[in-house]
């Protein structure tokens, strides 16, 4: 039975739903703050479910020795090494939807309490002082919006700001002009966003490219008097550069609901006036919980169950239906690149794989990722389908592959072909009804092969007294044959065989089978049937 961790505070709907799924789980909402602990324990999990409290690091993942899948409820994935997941061969999946609505009512929130100075003067009222002529407020009503961002979040916020008429300018290098129209915002260029927004919201995530995008000197660039609400992530404005706008009066306020640092404890923008502070609340309503905890729930148990990936960041999407149809295809891939990874001694080049007839239709990232799995795991037992095309692209392999219409006697087929600096070699296979993957071709000679968890192939020339030799020795050893399968390119030429052993070739086998000197070749093979 899988089990699974949630180490941040989901709402317990989550743990329901792993419950009712047949999935084992712990819930320890505050161990995401406890590294330590965390990287004691989560070596027995196949799962983690965390908020953003949970810092998934390289040095966390190296203690996740079962690990396969973290979910995040929630959106931002700032929190995890993605490549660091990746490599481990762990799928990291989000909730992309889950919580938007809730965020960017959130960043209207700000706006607004910012706009009049909501949280000062509920404080003073409480005091019991009555300072109503210390509160001068703006209106919305005919501001410019200036937003950062303009994806799920952006969208939402753009749609309420207009029905407040405020005037949007979205500046967004990925909005399409199409999209803008439709969302009725205006694109722009950052700088021009810079100069003309009397609010500027942001909504991208934290990146290489976005962090520190209001800089100093971008904060320099808006206009006097700007408001600024940051409902996305701390990473992206300069919190010292704010500060001091905001105590120059150049910046007339400020309403951030993320930090630099986080839980923030202490911050230069703490305590000015007209700054309005919250402790990235911006998904916690309990609807957006109970979205998101539903949601990142039942992502996992599908992953861990049966294989279905959907909103990962690291891996294709599989449906339930296609990881039933493709199942045996993509079995079938792993053990085509199993064939030439345990061939091949020398560095690959590129990997070729040519989808034929039924299995061209199907999902083909899945597929490649299963056919490099198999090569690369030759070498690295650890690779698995998430981290096998990260690794062969940091060792330069190149992938191509080619789809084609049913062009044999089967009704599909997979070829894969792999190219080094000495020779070029290949393997097809094809699942029969029967949902067994089976050998059909090696070196282009014809063959039949069922797969078994122990094979024997050896090359030889086609004269008499091999197939005997073979026969013999491996009788002699005590080794049984299941099943038994011989192929030549023609009379007297190059032939080949290959064997399903009961168990593995012994070296004492291979060398027995050396020494008859009928052989070319013979090499143990092992798949994970
Ligand atoms: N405060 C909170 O509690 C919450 C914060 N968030 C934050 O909000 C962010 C945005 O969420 P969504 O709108 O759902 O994401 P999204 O992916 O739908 O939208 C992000 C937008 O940013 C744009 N973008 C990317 N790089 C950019 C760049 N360099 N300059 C300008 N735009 C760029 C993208 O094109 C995209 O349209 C999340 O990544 C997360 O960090 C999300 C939920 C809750
Ligand atoms: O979904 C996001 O990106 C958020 O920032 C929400 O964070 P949280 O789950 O409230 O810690």
């Amino acid at each position: 039975m899988p089990k699974v961790l949630v180490s941040d505070k989901l709402s317990e709907t989550a743990v329901q739903i792993f419950r009712d799924r047949g999935i084992e789980v712990d819930f320890m909402p505050d161990l995401g703050k406890d590294k330590e602990k965390l990287a004691g324990l989560i070596g027995q999990y196949d799962g983690l479910a965390i908020r953003s409290a949970t810092k998934v690091t390289e040095k966390l993942l190296e203690s996740a020795d079962n690990l396969k899948v973290i979910g995040r409820a929630g959106i931002g994935v700032d929190n995890v090494d993605i490549p660091a997941a990746s490599k481990k061969g762990v799928i990291v999946m989000n909730t992309p939807f889950g919580n938007s609505v809730t965020t960017a009512e959130h960043a209207i929130a700000l706006m607004f309490a910012v706009a009049r100075q909501l949280p000062e003067a509920s404080t003073s009222t409480h005091a019991g002082k009555w300072e109503k002529n210390r509160f001068m407020g703006v209106e919305l009503f005919n501001k410019t919006l200036g937003l950062i961002g303009a994806g799920n979040i952006g969208s939402i916020v753009a749609d309420r700001a207009l029905g407040l008429k405020m005037k949007v300018l979205a500046y967004d290098p990925f909005l399409s002009e199409e999209r803008a129209q439709q969302l009725g915002v205006k694109k722009v260029e950052l700088d021009d966003l810079l100069g003309r927004a009397d609010f500027i919201t942001m909504h991208v995530p934290l990146t290489d490219k976005t962090r520190n995008i209001l800089s100093r000197e971008n904060i320099a660039k808006t206009k006097k008097g700007v408001r600024i609400v940051n409902a996305a992530r701390g990473g992206l404005i300069d919190e010292e550069a704010l500060a001091e706008a905001l105590q120059s009066g150049h910046v007339a306020g400020a309403a951030l609901d993320v930090f630099a640092t986080e839980p923030a404890t202490d911050s230069p923008l703490f305590n000015l006036p007209n700054v309005v502070v919250t402790p990235h609340l911006g998904a916690s309503t309990t609807e957006a919980q109970e979205n998101v905890a539903l949601q990142v729930a039942e992502q996992m148990s599908d992953y861990l169950l049966t294989g279905a990936v959907s909103n990962a960041l690291n891996m294709p999407s599989v449906t339930a239906e296609e990881a039933k149809i493709m199942g045996p295809w993509i079995k079938l891939a792993g053990h085509l690149g199993g064939f030439i990874g345990q061939m091949t001694d020398e560095p690959i080049k590129s990997i070729n794989v040519t989808y034929d007839g039924v299995v061209s239709e199907m999902n083909l990232n899945a597929l490649n990722a299963s056919v490099i799995a198999g090569v690369m795991k030759v070498s690295n037992p650890e690779v698995n389908m998430v981290s096998a095309p990260a690794i062969a692209k940091d060792r330069g392999i190149q992938l191509a592959t080619t789809r084609q219409e049913a062009a044999g006697v089967y009704d599909g087929y997979i070829k894969v072909t792999v190219i080094t600096d000495q020779r070029e070699r290949s393997i097809a296979g094809t699942v029969f009804s029967d949902g067994k993957p089976r050998f059909i071709q090696i070196r282009g000679i014809n063959v039949d092969a069922e797969i078994g968890a122990h094979m024997l192939y050896t090359r030889n020339k086609d004269v008499p007294g091999v197939i005997g030799a073979l026969g013999s020795t491996l009788g002699e050893l005590g080794v049984n044959i299941a099943n038994f399968q011989l192929g030549r390119t023609s009379s007297g030429e190059d032939a080949i065989a290959i064997l399903y052993l009961d168990e593995p070739m012994s070296d004492e086998a291979l060398a027995a089978l050396d020494k008859t000197g009928k052989f070319l070749q013979a090499r143990a093979l092992q798949f994970e049937v």
